[in-house]
């Protein structure tokens, strides 16, 4: 067991993103853990990440929070699938092939976000994880991300 969060396994190099990457001091550092076969994630925004109208979330960072929680679960899920547990063999990267985002109703600022993914399909290099994304024990947003395991030589 542990109480790291993938994102703190991914090696020194893929740890630059911007939503998820720990080395990353400007970036949103966002954490990832799973909850039985889900994966789980909170944030709470900053007040500048306001969407198109006041008091609500800007569609563009949840779609970030989606995508960014979507690869760490792919990274996660693989090793898992492995048979490996966290910190027992560094994380492989996964990198976005295809992400669709269903914006369900909007999502007010300053509370906690919840983000749940679980994982539909693991082929090969290519997994397939579906998240929702909640405020106020409402789905506010759910998204299905094709995430793609990067060779080892990129
Ligand atoms: C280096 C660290 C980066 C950190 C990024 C952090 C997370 C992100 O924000 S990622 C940024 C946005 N994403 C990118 O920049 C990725 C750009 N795209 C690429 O590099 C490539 O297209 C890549 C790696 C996704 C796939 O290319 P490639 O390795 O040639 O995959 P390929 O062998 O063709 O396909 C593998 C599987 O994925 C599927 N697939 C690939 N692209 C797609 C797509 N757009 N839609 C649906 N399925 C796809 C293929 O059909 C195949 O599935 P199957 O095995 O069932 O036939």
């Amino acid at each position: 067991m542990t109480d790291k969060a993938f994102q703190d396994f991914y090696p020194d190099e893929f740890a630059h993103c911007y939503g998820c990457g720990r080395l990353n001091e400007a970036g949103l550092q966002i954490k990832s853990y799973w909850d039985g076969e889900e994966s789980v994630c909170r944030y709470t925004p900053e007040p500048f990440f306001t969407g198109g109208f006041p008091g609500y979330f800007y569609g563009g960072l949840i779609s970030s929070l989606i995508d960014c929680h979507s690869a760490a679960t792919a990274s996660a899920a693989k090793l898992r699938a492995d048979g490996f547990a966290l910190g027992e063999k560094p994380l492989s990267r996964f990198v976005t092939a295809s992400l669709k985002i269903d914006f369900l109703k909007p999502t007010p600022m300053g509370k906690i976000i919840d983000l749940r993914s679980r994982v539909l399909e693991i082929k090969s290099r290519k997994i397939i994880v579906s998240t929702t994304l909640s405020a106020e024990d409402e789905i506010r947003a759910k998204g299905e991300a094709i995430m793609v395991q990067l060779p080892e030589n990129r």
